[in-house]
């Protein structure tokens, strides 16, 4: 009886230990190599072990070691790939059936009642109108596009941002990053400058100075969830519980605080239009939202056109358009500071071409190749979101002969594709003429980079970042020479960190005001 008991344990034992191999450690067949799948925090936590600061540089190291381009591991119970190959990439972002996005508890958590909203985490039908909806209304109000309404707008904003540079702090908020000598904070200097520049489109209406603390406030609560998440889904979507958990329950609160805050801002602007909104009149993109909500009949399950995707859809824009924009120009103020010849360039560029009498406009953009070249260069060399976002496959599929599933998890390696030594030679020196022919004129296709991704998923904000920051920059360079505070190092590239964005800590640079005559100092 005992021995039988015992056959009958240990055949027990044996069937749960190959179900658990099968479901967890056993590779799909034909399925791009990589480590196997482990319990509990699958590959996730080898990531975290090989490199927690950047996740995305230890799937590189992975996919080193496995000797592959297409790396195969398991991610909050998905089969994931990440890619690692300029041409794999470009091939498969640009066919459908990679367009899904994963249910996230991630991209759950972004939103009030932890429902699916926004644009950056939807797809299907849904995904297909909103962005469409978003990016074809924006644009009748200036987003990425030229309008000679919106670019004087900008342009009394720009000349607004050097009027404060120029004279100091001036409002008690502004202290917090502002100090006297002409010395800022970074990237809090441009969450004002670029708030407004979004919301002329989006509202109609600018935050003067005084009144303007708040964009500063909601530029900060997005830069924390910006820089608590991260681009493989983080913890909490592995198990959403530990949010209860200390001291997991720290990370996940300011992630949650800080985007509810962006959405609650955001949702103050919508309520104030709403109060004096006209259907046969509307003044800026939410009226024209808030006009279709009225002609929509709402289907079940089914979030287009109503108030709360407009407010999610509204934050996944203004989130990249303010505090993920303030970051890529903080690390272009870095690359500066460590190549003041490529400033000095750019300088003697504006000076010649625009002198000092006016603001840099867009008109002026063709000719002044070398900004372009060099905002293309820091674009290029310091990735703002290493991994993009992740795409899911929606049906069975194949990728360079390996068999997808459907629902497997797509990540890029957009920054390992910006920095291969194979296509860009020598990926690591700042050198903006690689954009450049010997005549100096920029050379479009020599810029292979990835750093808004691509096809159908593409990043939507691409124009109107590039036009905004080229103004941005263009007014900085033209007015400004930069400095370090007598107390500070160099910046070190190597000491920054990845979450969802990559980036510097915050960092004090000054702005000293060149001669308004035109000529460098
Ligand atoms: C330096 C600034 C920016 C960078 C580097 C950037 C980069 C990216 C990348 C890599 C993606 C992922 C694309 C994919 O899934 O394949 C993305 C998506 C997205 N970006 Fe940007 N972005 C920036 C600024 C903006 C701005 C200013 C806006 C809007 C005002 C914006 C709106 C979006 C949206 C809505 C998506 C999701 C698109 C979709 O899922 O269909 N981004 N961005």
């Amino acid at each position: 009886m005992v021995l039988i008991s015992a056959v009958i344990w240990c055949a027990l034992v044996l069937l749960l230990a190959y179900r658990f191999y099968l479901n967890n450690i056993k590779r799909l067949p034909n399925y791009p190599p990589g480590p196997p799948r482990l319990p509990l925090l699958e590959d996730y936590a080898l990531l975290l072990l090989l490199n927690y600061r950047h996740l995305h540089r230890a799937a590189r190291k992975l996919a080193n070691y496995y000797h592959t381009k297409l790396l195969g591991l398991s991610l909050v119970g998905f089969p994931a790939i990440i890619v690692q190959d300029h041409e794999i990439a470009r091939k498969i972002l640009t066919r459908r059936e990679f367009d899904g996005r994963p249910d996230l508890f991630l991209a759950r958590l972004r939103q009030k009642e932890f429902k699916q909203r926004g644009l950056n985490f939807i797809d299907g039908s849904v995904w297909k109108d909103q962005r469409w909806f978003f990016l074809r209304h924006l644009r009748d109000y200036g987003f990425g596009r030229r309008s000679a309404p919106y670019e004087l707008e900008v342009e009394d904003e720009l000349q607004q941002l050097v009027e404060q540079l120029t004279s100091g702090k001036r409002y008690e908020y502004e202290s917090d990053f502002m100090q006297d000598g002409g010395f800022v904070k970074c990237p809090d200097v441009f969450l004002v400058s670029l708030g407004n520049i979004f919301l002329q489109v989006v509202s109609g209406e600018r935050y003067q100075r005084a009144t303007a603390k708040s964009l500063v406030h909601v530029g900060r609560k997005g830069l924390e969830f910006l820089r608590n998440a991260d681009d493989y889904g983080t913890v909490y979507s592995f198990f959403p519980w530990l949010r209860f958990v200390f001291p997991f329950n720290i990370r996940y609160n300011t992630m949650r605080d800080g985007m509810l805050r962006v959405s609650s801002f955001l949702e103050t602007i919508i309520q104030k239009e709403q109060q004096t909104f006209d259907p046969s009149n509307p003044r800026h993109f939410i009226d024209v939202y808030l006009r279709e909500m009225q002609n929509h009949i709402p289907q079940e399950d089914e979030p287009s056109f109503q108030y709360d995707q407009l407010v999610l859809g509204l934050a996944d824009c203004y989130l990249p358009g303010t505090s993920g924009t303030a970051v890529q120009l903080a690390m272009v103020l870095e690359r500066l500071l460590l190549n003041p010849d490529v400033m000095k360039r750019m300088q003697q560029e504006i000076d010649d071409v625009v002198g000092s009498g006016r603001l840099p406009t867009l008109s002026d953009r063709e000719k002044l190749p070398y900004t372009e070249a060099t905002l293309r260069e820091c674009l290029r060399i310091d990735t703002l979101i290493p991994s993009g976002i992740v795409h899911r496959t929606v049906q069975n599929t194949t990728i360079e002969d390996y068999n997808i599933p459907e629902n497997t998890l797509l990540l890029f390696d957009l920054d390992g594709i910006n920095n291969e030594p194979k296509m860009w030679g020598d990926p690591l020196t700042f050198r903006p003429d690689r954009f450049l022919d010997e005549a100096g004129r920029l050379v479009l296709s020599k810029d292979r980079s990835l750093s808004f991704s691509a096809g159908k998923r593409e990043c939507p904000g691409q124009t109107y970042t590039r036009n905004t920051m080229f103004l941005v920059l263009a007014t900085l360079m033209q007015r400004f020479d930069l400095r370090q505070r007598g107390s500070d190092r160099m910046p070190d590239i190597a000491k920054r960190r990845t979450a969802l964005i990559h980036g510097p800590d915050d960092f004090w640079i000054g702005f000293i005001p060149r001669p308004v005559n035109g000529g460098s100092q």
